[in-house]
């Protein structure tokens, strides 16, 4: 993941955009599925097939707690962003709306977070 992000110039307001790409995708349409925690009580098989549960708000809490002299936090939020998608890719029909939504959201990420942070 580091050397995927470029080391482009200023990482300075790398938090702040972060938070900018999280809030488009907390907005954008498809992200329903995606807001909270999978109810693990409610939700047969999930807890036992989907060993990472991630979420966007739980994403959002810890860029929160997160320190911008962390640098590592620029990773962690590509690896939790990209296991929401890989998580509703394990569990989710490719042909449903879940798992249509999860591949329109990567798509999304994908094309956003090479935009705004390489
Ligand atoms: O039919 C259902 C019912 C619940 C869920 C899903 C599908 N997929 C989500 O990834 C997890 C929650």
């Amino acid at each position: 993941c580091a050397k995927k992000a470029k080391p482009h110039k200023d990482d300075k307001k790398d938090l702040a955009t972060c938070r900018v790409l999280l809030a488009e995708l907390e907005t954008h349409q498809d992200a329903w599925p995606f807001l909270k925690p999978v109810d693990l009580k409610a939700v047969p098989g999930y807890r036992k097939v989907i060993k990472k549960p991630m979420d966007f708000s739980t994403i959002r809490e810890k860029l929160n707690n997160s320190q911008q002299n962390n640098e590592l936090f620029l990773c962690t939020f590509i690896i939790d962003v990209n296991l929401v998608f890989d998580n509703c890719e394990r569990f989710n029909e490719d042909d449903s709306e879940i798992g249509r939504a999860g591949h329109n959201m990567r798509r999304f990420f994908d094309k956003r977070w090479t935009e705004l942070l390489q």
